[in-house]
Parts: C-alpha cells; sequence; structure tokens
C-alpha cells in the first residue's frame, strides 16, 4: 500500500453539443496517507467521478499531477484498484476464478492464486460461494465479490465509486461495516466516493468536501473503530459529525 496525492489538478471538457468548455475539477490537491481511508463526498456534479476517473488513469487532466508513492501516474495500473457501482464480474467464471483474475493477469500460478482468492473470500464470509457463478448470487454478494476481486489484486491505493449504492439499505449497511473491519485488517489506502454523507463519515477517517470542482473542506472523522451502525446511530461524535458535513455538502 502507498500514499495518494494529488497536485493542483484539474480538468476541462469540452461540452460538445453546447459548444463550450466546462471546468469540471478545479485546483484540487490532497494527501492520502498509506493505510488511510479518505472519502470524498459533494453534491451531484461537483467533480467526484472525474477526479477518480483521472486517478484511475481513464482520462486525461487538463493541469495538475497524480502522485502514488510519489511517482507520477501514466494511464491505467494494476498499482490502482477500482470498484464501481455497476462492474461486471465474469459471469461464465465461479467466483474463486472471478477473484483470481486479477493474479492470474500476474502470472500467478493456478494453486497459488486459488490459495490468495479463498484467503480474501474468507475475509468477506464468502467460503462457501467459492464454486459458484455470478447468477448464482444475491446483488449484495455479487458487490462483496467486486470489492473482494480488487482487493485480491493487492494494489497500492484502492478507488471506490460508490460500489454499494445499488443494493438495499440493509445490505447496504452490512456491507459498510464489512468494508470497515476488512479495512481494519488489511490497512489498504483507499479513496471512496459518495453523495452519501452518513455513508461517508462512517467509513472514513477523513471526509473531503467537494464544491463545484474544488476541495470545500476537509473535516477529520476520529470516531472509535470496529464501527457498527447500532452503536453509531447513537453516537453523538457520529451525529455531530454528519451533520455538519451535511450543511457543508447543502451549502456546497
Ligand atoms: N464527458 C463529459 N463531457 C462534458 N462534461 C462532462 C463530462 N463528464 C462530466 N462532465 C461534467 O463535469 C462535471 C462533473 O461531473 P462528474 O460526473 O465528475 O460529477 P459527480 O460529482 O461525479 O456527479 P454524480 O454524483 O452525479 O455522479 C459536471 O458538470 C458534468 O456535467
Amino acid at each position: 500500500m502507498k500514499t495518494l496525492s494529488l497536485k493542483a489538478l484539474s480538468k476541462t471538457y469540452f461540452d460538445a453539443y453546447a459548444g463550450v468548455h466546462v471546468t469540471a475539477v478545479q485546483d484540487v490537491s490532497f494527501d492520502i496517507a498509506e493505510g488511510e481511508f479518505v472519502s470524498i463526498v459533494g453534491p451531484s456534479g461537483c467533480g467526484k467521478s472525474t477526479i477518480l476517473n483521472m486517478i484511475a488513469g481513464f482520462i486525461p487532466a487538463s493541469g495538475g499531477e497524480i502522485l502514488v508513492g510519489g511517482r507520477p501516474i501514466r494511464g491505467p495500473g494494476p498499482d490502482r484498484g477500482v470498484v464501481f457501482q455497476s462492474f461486471a464480474l465474469f459471469p461464465w467464471k465461479t467466483v474463486i476464478d472471478n477473484v483470481g483474475f486479477g493474479p492470474k493477469m500476474r502470472g500467478v500460478p493456478k494453486p497459488e492464486r486459488d490459495a490468495i482468492a479463498r484467503e480474501y473470500l474468507a475475509l468477506a464470509g464468502l467460503t462457501e460461494a467459492a464454486g459458484r457463478y455470478p447468477n448464482e448470487l444475491s446483488g449484495g454478494m455479487q458487490q462483496r465479490v467486486g470489492v473482494v476481486r480488487a482487493l485480491a489484486n493487492e494494489p497500492d491505493v484502492l478507488l471506490m465509486d460508490e460500489p454499494f449504492a445499488s443494493v438495499d439499505a440493509q445490505t447496504r449497511m452490512t456491507l459498510q461495516e464489512e468494508l470497515t473491519r476488512i479495512w481494519q485488517e488489511r490497512r489498504p489506502t483507499v479513496l471512496f466516493i459518495t453523495h452519501d454523507v452518513a455513508e461517508a463519515v462512517f467509513l472514513a477517517n477523513r471526509v473531503i468536501v467537494l464544491s463545484k470542482g474544488r476541495v470545500k473542506q476537509e473535516v477529520e472523522v476520529a470516531l472509535p473503530r470496529p464501527r457498527v451502525w447500532d452503536e453509531l446511530v447513537q453516537n453523538d461524535q457520529f451525529k455531530d459529525l454528519s451533520a455538519r458535513v451535511l450543511s457543508l455538502v447543502r451549502s456546497a
């Protein structure tokens, strides 16, 4: 795991319909320390996905720099793992082969990559699902497999773009609790994007509030771990932090 640094990052799109340039991200700088969990939250259109896609290397920046472990990125790479809201597991591969796909691409032999996949599946309580195909799993389980698949690549930085947005509220809370538990065990460097304030605060060590393509404010989240919803909903510090971040987002 490594640090992630954004230095004066900006992105301008050309809107071909309107014939104008749109500034989606402007002079964004922040650092995420090794093993830190940071959420970015902000209203629709504030530039969250644009930032994540630039870090992933899917789109080029218009200005500034992105460094992973102190080295500037050049396009996509296995040092950055990405989990989206809707992403395809390979339907023709079993769960264990889906999770072992990244190690396979790196040339890890079958027995070894099966062992890696089983270790990560166990971490997410998915041992029993190893031999199943994606269409035999619930949406929540598929999402879990997606997270585990990204982790099994052992990326330096894990980038997550609203990964739990499409599951029901109860499953979502379970997935959030699981993610915080796995994060505590493995301490990956994580950048998590969401428009859900409670989710951002629940998961992170630090929340970055984005407004119109700029960093509006950073809020430290010094809540104790492990984090469990039943406890946090009654925790005054959690309520205060959520209210503070919500008012920043609403005035963004
Ligand atoms: N390919 C594109 N061409 C032109 N403009 C774009 C393009 N992609 C995004 N934009 C514009 O850039 C701005 C930021 O978009 P972005 O998708 O990064 O925001 P977001 O915060 O992720 O929004 P949401 O929460 O709705 O996904 C918006 O004004 C959007 O319309």
